[in-house]
């Protein structure tokens, strides 16, 4: 790539790209969809990666969900490769049905694709969402009626080995947009991001202008700041409900009635999780379990995904399965 000056907004893209790294990050993969957010982040990385004299990769996920899309990935690696990248793979995969639906399923698909490449590189895996994304995300949250760790949005750093980064949490998505046409990157628009018929969709193209006009600007800037209060109050709770989780396999009601709802309410979800081994209960699921507790009737208990059913004896909960 030809050496200029950077402009305002890749300076300020690159300065957030370095103020995320820690000193154990290494290699950098930059996972690039071939949208704005992505491009920009790849052509920042490129200059920090300079820098630092830190290794860069980039790795593109093709869902072969759309026609044309394994062109769409070549052409984004072509790109990338334009941009400076040495190393660039484009990872195809299989989205199978989890009944999660459509979208949820490529997400699944699709991060355990860039989670094993970077798992194969040690590297850090640098995804591009923005202040808007996180702001949509809290929006969605909230309008689910979900507590606060639903409220924290998207982590800086997450998933195994907390190897994702997410260097654009706090940067507007307008300052990626302007990063591409900086450096002439031309990005491709996914049509899901336009349609209505998605409730992120919506809330990007109505409910946050509308906030923005009726409530007044720096809307997405309040709840990116929503998010970080929530995951610092999220974060303190989850410590207390593990000093109070006594570690058994089945649950005194009187450790639970013992406790303010907050921390009660968590130490249900804790042991849930430890138990049951799968992150996938809802907020329904947690209510109904709490219920054993605080509002005890002798109902014949709760029953969860993957054909558990939680129920209480004398004043203990466990887990069972009817089933078998
Ligand atoms: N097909 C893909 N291949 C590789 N990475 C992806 C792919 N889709 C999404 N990502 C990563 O996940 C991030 C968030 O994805 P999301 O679908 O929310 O945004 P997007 O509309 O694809 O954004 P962007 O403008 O970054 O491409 C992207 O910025 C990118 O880092």
């Amino acid at each position: 790539m030809a050496r200029r000056a950077l402009g305002p907004a890749t300076l300020a893209a690159v300065r957030a790209v370095e103020s995320s790294l820690d000193p154990s990050d290494g290699c950098l993969l930059v996972a690039c969809s071939g949208g704005p957010d992505s491009l920009a982040l790849a052509r920042a990385v490129v200059t920090v990666g300079a820098r630092r004299t830190l290794p860069i990769a980039a790795v593109v996920v093709d869902h072969g969900l759309q026609q044309f899309s394994a062109d769409r990935a070549t052409e984004t690696a072509t790109t990338l490769t334009t941009l400076g990248f040495g190393d660039v793979t484009v990872r195809t995969v299989t989205v199978r049905s989890t009944g999660a639906g459509p979208e949820a399923d490529a997400r699944l698909a699709r991060y355990r694709a860039l989670d094993e490449a970077a798992a194969t590189r040690d590297a850090t895996l640098l995804l591009g969402h923005t202040r808007d994304d996180q702001a949509e995300t809290v929006l969605l949250g909230l309008a689910r009626g979900s507590g606060t760790r639903s409220l924290a949005g998207m982590a800086l750093r997450s998933g195994p080995g907390a190897r994702r980064l997410r260097p654009f949490l706090a940067l507007p998505r307008s300052v990626t947009e302007q990063v591409c046409r900086e450096n002439d990157l031309v990005w491709w628009s996914d049509p899901y991001n336009t349609d209505p018929g998605y409730a992120r969709v919506r809330v990007r193209q109505t409910v946050l202008p509308t906030l923005e006009r009726e409530l007044g600007p720096g809307i997405a800037e309040a709840l990116a700041r929503t998010a970080v209060l929530a995951r610092d109050d999220a974060d303190l709770l989850d410590a207390l409900a593990a000093e109070a989780d006594p570690g058994t396999s089945t649950l005194a009601c009187q450790v639970v009635e013992g406790l303010p709802p907050a921390l009660g309410r968590r130490l249900l979800g804790r042991w849930l999780r430890l138990e049951h081994g799968a992150p996938d209960l809802n907020a329904g699921h947690l209510y109904a379990v709490e219920a054993l507790v605080t509002d005890w009737h002798g109902q014949a208990g709760v029953d969860l995904p993957g054909g558990l059913r939680v129920r209480r004896t004398d004043g203990r909960l466990e887990l069972v399965r009817p089933d078998r």
